[in-house]
């Protein structure tokens, strides 16, 4: 277990608010022990921050770039032992945090090329006088980060920010502050300078005095769409703060006319169940056709639910799904599955705790199709709600009923559907004939109604980390050749 600590100013330090443990979801075994940071540490870290901004944002480019090529380095050096981290502390299968090491080093190659593309500079000039586009960074940004990506989320954001020029404070989630401490000594053993990163360990009492620091510029958050509310009323009084919400989603998944049954199951499979369900953009409506097509997908589909591994992380061969992050979200997942069937939902497969640990789960898939109004929540989990439908147009009525926009999808061999699934479906990521899990880190990532507050993430989070100045300039002030009517010198 690991003694926690925060990051200031280039130290690392006991925080002086209240002690909080975290644990291994397979085993309960405390991963990390620890102090949150108190108010008076939020204010250090501010302090720090401020102090560090002028030499960091005036540094050029390519030297902020060299900072976070050197941490690549050192994430790639460290990328097994950093993935047995991520696993233990979030119970993910070992294959899965590999790709989320493997996908937190390509994030510093795509957020140079972003940051270039996006946001770079532009000289132009006419008639004498240059004009000039420039970025400038915000300044003092916190960025405060989901359990289910420890390691990818937050970098998603902490990368673009530094190379922009920001000083970043990064409040991980209380559930996983051991991957955020390897994260910061990765940091660290890359030259970062004291006060350009740091780290506040906490939970919600943290995260507020942090959020609601007056010196702040800006917060980059990855969360819930409770929290992420609460933090945009707050940010509501302060136009000149940035606030990039990326939140949660109750995404569709729409069979039409197929054809191949295996192929389908399969991605129906990774959309739903993919990291036990924990995933921002997995699927949690499923809409088939009634009839005997419709049948025979729900059926293989059946078999092949109950046919996935679940298991510990580390276990060889490796299980699809692990536990959920903790006991309490197990909890909560029972809780939602006994709610749906006391509305009328038929549990097809009901989800079960295993008997080898209190967060482990079996998938789900209830047919909710007889509930009348079906709740529009997020169930953080392993649980596919299933619905029958007569016409392609009701499904896809059916599919956009949600206050949340963030991934949908259509499997089907129809081109014609295709394009009519494209043209209607409001979400901020939507795919033909594959999961809705897995975005590209090379595409904007974000949503739409309560998924997001339009500043999506992923390539685009290099606007949400600068600003643009516009620029004219002449080398001295010249008269006009004819003046503005009313004027006379
Ligand atoms: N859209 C995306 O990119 C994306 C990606 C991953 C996860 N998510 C969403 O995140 C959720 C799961 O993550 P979670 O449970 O860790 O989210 P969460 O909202 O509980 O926590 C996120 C962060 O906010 C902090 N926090 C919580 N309450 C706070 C408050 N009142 N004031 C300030 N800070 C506070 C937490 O400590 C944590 O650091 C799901 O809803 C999921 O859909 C979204
Ligand atoms: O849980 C939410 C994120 C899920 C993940 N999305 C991304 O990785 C976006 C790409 C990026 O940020 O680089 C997914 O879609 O599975």
């Amino acid at each position: 277990m690991s003694s926690g600590w925060l990051y200031i100013n280039g130290a690392r330090q006991m925080g002086s608010g209240a002690e909080f443990v975290s644990l291994d979801p397979a085993t309960a075994d405390a991963v990390w022990e620890g102090n949150a940071a108190s108010s008076s540490d939020v204010q250090r870290a501010v302090d720090a921050a401020r102090a560090a901004l002028p030499a960091w944002a005036a540094l050029p480019f390519a030297e902020r770039e060299a900072v976070t090529r050197r941490f690549a380095e050192q994430l790639s050096a460290h990328q097994e032992p950093l993935a047995k981290i991520i696993s233990q502390e979030t119970g993910k299968p070992l294959w899965e945090t590999r790709t989320e090491v493997a996908t937190m080093i390509g994030k510093i190659e795509l957020s140079v090329r972003a940051n270039r593309e996006r946001t770079g500079e532009r000289d132009t000039e006419s008639g004498g006088v240059r004009q000039m586009l420039r970025h400038r960074p915000h300044g003092v940004v916190a960025v405060f980060g989901p359990y289910n990506f420890p390691g990818h989320l937050p970098n998603g954001h902490i990368v673009p920010a530094l190379l922009a020029g920001n000083c970043v404070i990064f409040k991980p989630s209380e559930l996983t502050p051991r991957v955020a401490e390897e994260t910061v000594m990765l940091w660290e053993a890359a030259g970062i300078p004291p006060g350009v990163l740091q780290l506040l360990q906490g939970e919600r009492a943290t995260g507020e005095a942090l959020a609601q620091h007056a010196d702040l510029d800006g917060l980059f958050f990855t969360g819930s769409s409770r929290t992420g509310l609460l933090l945009q009323q707050q940010f509501a009084a302060h136009p000149g703060k940035i606030l990039a919400l990326e939140m949660g989603g109750n995404n569709p998944l729409v069979v039409g006319d197929i054809e191949r049954v295996a192929p389908a199951v399969y991605d129906i499979i990774q959309s739903a169940y993919l990291s036990s369900g924990q995933r921002c953009t997995c699927a949690r409506r499923l809409y088939v056709p009634r009839g005997h097509a419709g049948d025979a997908l729900v059926d293989a589909l059946l078999a092949a639910i109950g046919r996935i591994k679940v298991g510990a992380p580390d276990a060889d061969p490796q299980p699809f799904m692990g536990p959920l992050i903790s006991v309490r979200a197990a909890d909560q997942m029972l809780a939602a599955q006994t709610q749906l069937i006391a509305l009328g939902a038929e549990p097809l497969a009901a989800m079960k705790r295993l008997p080898w640990g209190a967060a482990y789960l079996t998938p789900a898939l209830l047919d909710v199709t007889a509930i009348e109004h079906l709740p529009d929540e997020e169930y953080f989990g392993p649980l596919l709600q299933l619905v029958r439908y007569d016409t392609f147009d009701q499904a896809l009525r059916l599919a956009n009923r949600t206050r949340y926009g963030l991934s949908a999808a259509l499997l089907s061999d129809s081109a014609d559907q295709w394009a009519q699934f494209a043209a209607t479906i409001r979400a901020g990521i939507i795919n033909w004939n594959r999961q809705t899990t897995g975005a590209s880190g090379a595409a904007p990532f974000g949503g739409v109604g309560q998924s997001g507050n339009h500043r999506p993430s992923a390539y685009y989070a290099a606007d949400y980390c600068a600003y643009p100045v516009a620029m004219m300039a002449s080398e001295r002030s010249e008269l006009p050749a004819q003046l503005t009517p009313g004027i006379e010198l």
